[in-house]
């Protein structure tokens, strides 16, 4: 198998739900284009991030009677024959009403492959900086979320989720070559955090990861830190960018992670006397 091009979609969202899909259709499609096998959209790419307006994009997710988002999605898979990892979007499950933040992966036939609702909400406090509550709004979802494609099985999660190394543990552990992780990190965590969390899960890991991110907006409420970024199983950077709307490509040579694997072979130096496995769980 060759290597897997990744294509993360760094994209400009606004306040209109179809001139975002539009835009995000002309991007996939574009990154297709160049080659790309797998494409990546951002946390919340089809509405402005912020908790008041969870409500108002939400979609159900219903194959069978695709709202706007879902049939944009699975035909952007289709009609560009690539892995669609669809950012997330607000979701409302039909029999209860309740909120999630959720992740769509699409098969280059436009099928559904996996649903991925964000398990760690961000409630964050920081003084002076910012204060979000996720989880006024929206549920967390309770499960993790892993799909297959023809270069190994790839983990998925949402943003704030990146936090939490069981995650990308569990899911490498169990064969994931990657970790996926549409975000929105901030002016104040992402120069903190974003590029240090990638790596950090990465070089644990020894498996690839990668982080897609809207552009930054001034105008919008939510000022997001862009700086998509691919990251290989040596925890080095392959491919990032600034804060402007633009398309990350990165060659991804899944060689790489045996190879790490037997120079620090940590895979198989593991102390499961000491600590439990936490791949076992779930
Ligand atoms: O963890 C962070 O600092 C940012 C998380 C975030 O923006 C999110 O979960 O949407």
């Amino acid at each position: 198998m060759t290597a897997l091009r990744l294509a993360l979609v760094q994209l400009a969202v606004g306040a209109q739900k179809t001139a975002n899909l539009v835009s995000a259709r002309s991007k996939v499609l574009a990154a297709a284009k160049a080659g790309a096998n797998m494409v990546v959209l951002p946390e919340c790419f089809n509405s402005p991030y912020g908790t008041q307006y969870f409500s108002q994009y939400a979609e159900e997710i219903d194959t069978a009677s695709p709202s706007e988002s879902i049939k944009a999605l699975s035909e952007m898979a289709r009609d560009s024959k690539v892995f669609l990892v669809g950012g997330s979007i607000p979701e409302r499950e039909k029999s209860t009403g309740d909120l999630f933040n959720t992740c769509t992966v699409w098969s280059p036939e436009g099928e559904l492959v996996a649903k991925h609702r964000k398990v760690h909400l961000f409630d964050i406090d920081f003084p002076g900086k910012i204060v979000f509550k996720e989880s006024e709004v929206l549920k967390p979802g309770n499960s993790l979320t892993e799909f297959s494609t023809p270069w190994g099985k790839f983990g998925v999660a949402i943003c704030y989720d990146m936090r939490f190394p069981e995650v990308a543990m569990i899911a490498a552990r169990r064969g994931c070559v990657g970790m996926i992780y549409p975000g929105a990190f901030n002016q104040t965590t992402g120069p903190l955090h974003w590029e240090l969390l990638l790596r950090a899960r990465a070089v644990d890991n020894q498996i690839f990861t990668a982080a897609c991110s809207p552009a930054l907006d001034r105008s919008a409420t939510y000022h997001a830190w862009g700086h998509s970024t691919i990251v290989d199983p040596y925890a080095r950077i392959v491919a990032t960018t600034s804060d402007a709307e633009d398309i990350v490509y990165g060659d991804l040579d899944l060689d790489l992670i045996g190879n790490v694997r037997q120079a620090v072979p940590v895979y198989s130096q593991r102390r499961f006397d000491l600590y439990p496995d936490v791949s076992a769980a779930g």
